[in-house]
């Protein structure tokens, strides 16, 4: 009888199980209840299975393409040589000062009217007021000495040339003597493109196949380092920078010291804008100059001037000269402008020849100052 007791317990266990087992399989998750306010609960977002959820598949790593990074592509600086007949339509600008000249000395009759127009053309273009006087007096003599139909274009190129003067010397001194590197000091106003000037210098003298090292010494403005740095990345040439606010002074002395260390051959110092009616700004200016000199000497101290900033940028030069014996000068934005003639008025007035002009924001638009191209692009 026990076993009969027995067998009927295992069967009751047996339908149990069965059961339980059946109820967990049909059983569903509960939706939520709507809330009081009507509002339906949101349909659950996952499958309604009882299954695993599904698990997003890792994301296997990309060993295909390592993640070291690429050396930047150095660009290739145009040759210098090539530079002033390229950017000759630049000088559009000044290109009026030529046709509107060429226009007047053409006219049958060259009466005082219209000597008078030419005068107000020249001082117009910035050219000053003796060179525009000794100009005008060439010019009649000329014109009337050589009598018949003289070429007014052939005169006034050659006397124009005269008075930009070919013969003085527009060598960049970027070599030092012995083991030092050529060092160049570049000094000027707030935003005359001293910084830019820096970078397309750099460019030049890579394109000549320099090894350079640049100075970031505008400690001032905190942006002129960055872009320093963005300059020399593009064509390869090391910057050496300082904490911001920092001594000018100590910056280009380290980098006078690297560049010598390390056998480079120029080192060009980028300066901060400083007014030149502020004596202190000034004084640090000298300071400057006086701690590289502790180390090597100063081969070429460029000052930069606007164009466009005409009898301003004069006053300006005559400061700048006085506290830091300045060897040439570079002068910027002559693209579009119609004061070409401040190249005359610039070098009478400091006996300094401009060196380099700025002709428009492409890393290449700095182009060597030459007399006799600078007048035919002129004269067009
Ligand atoms: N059109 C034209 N713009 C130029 C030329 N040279 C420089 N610039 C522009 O002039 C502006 C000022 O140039 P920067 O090099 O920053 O001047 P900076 O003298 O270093 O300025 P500070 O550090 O404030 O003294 C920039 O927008 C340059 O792109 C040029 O030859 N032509």
């Amino acid at each position: 009888m026990e076993w009969l007791y027995l067998v009927i317990g295992i069967a009751i266990v047996g339908v149990l199980a069965l059961v339980g087992l059946v109820g967990t399989r049909l059983r569903r998750p509960e939706r939520l209840p709507a809330d009081r306010t009507g509002i339906p609960a949101p349909a659950p977002t996952t499958p309604e299975t009882d299954e695993a959820p599904t698990v997003e598949p890792e994301v296997e790593p990309d060993t295909a393409t390592p993640a070291t990074p690429t050396a930047p592509t150095l660009e290739q600086p145009e040759k210098p040589a090539s530079r002033l007949v390229r950017l000759r339509q630049r000088l559009a600008g000044s290109n009026a000062l030529g046709r509107g000249l060429l226009g007047l000395l053409s006219r049958e009759q060259l009466d005082e009217d219209t000597w008078e127009a030419i005068e107000d053309l020249l001082l117009a273009a910035d050219i000053g007021v003796a060179p525009t006087q000794e100009l005008v007096e060439r010019l009649r003599e000329r014109l009337r000495v050589e009598g018949g139909s003289p070429d007014a274009r052939t005169v006034l190129r050659e006397e124009l040339i005269a008075l930009v003067d070919p013969a003085m010397d527009r060598t960049l001194r970027v070599s030092g003597e012995g083991e030092a590197p050529g060092v160049v000091l570049v000094v000027g106003v707030n935003g005359t493109g001293k910084t830019t000037t820096v970078g397309k210098l750099a460019r030049i003298l890579v394109a000549d196949e320099r090894r350079v090292l640049l100075a970031a010494a505008d400690t001032f403005r905190a942006a002129a380092a960055d872009q320093l740095s963005t300059w020399g990345e593009r064509v390869g040439v090391e910057v050496v920078r300082g904490p911001e606010g920092g001594d000018p002074a100590s910056v280009a002395f380290d980098a006078v010291k690297e560049g010598r260390d390390t056998g480079v051959d120029t080192v060009v110092v980028d300066t901060a804008g400083r007014l030149q009616n502020k004596a202190g700004l000034m004084d640090e200016l000298g300071k400057v100059k006086r701690v590289i000199e502790k180390q090597s000497p100063v081969t070429e101290v460029l000052l930069v001037l606007d164009a466009t900033t005409g009898q301003n940028g004069l006053i300006q030069a005559k400061v700048f000269a006085e506290v830091v014996d300045v060897t040439g000068i570079v002068l910027t934005k002559l693209d579009g402008s119609a004061k070409g003639g401040i190249v005359v008025a610039v070098q009478r007035q400091l006996g300094v020849p401009v060196k380099l002009v700025g002709l428009g924001e492409g890393p290449d638009d700095l182009a060597p100052f030459d007399a006799a191209a600078f007048v035919d692009a002129l004269l067009g």
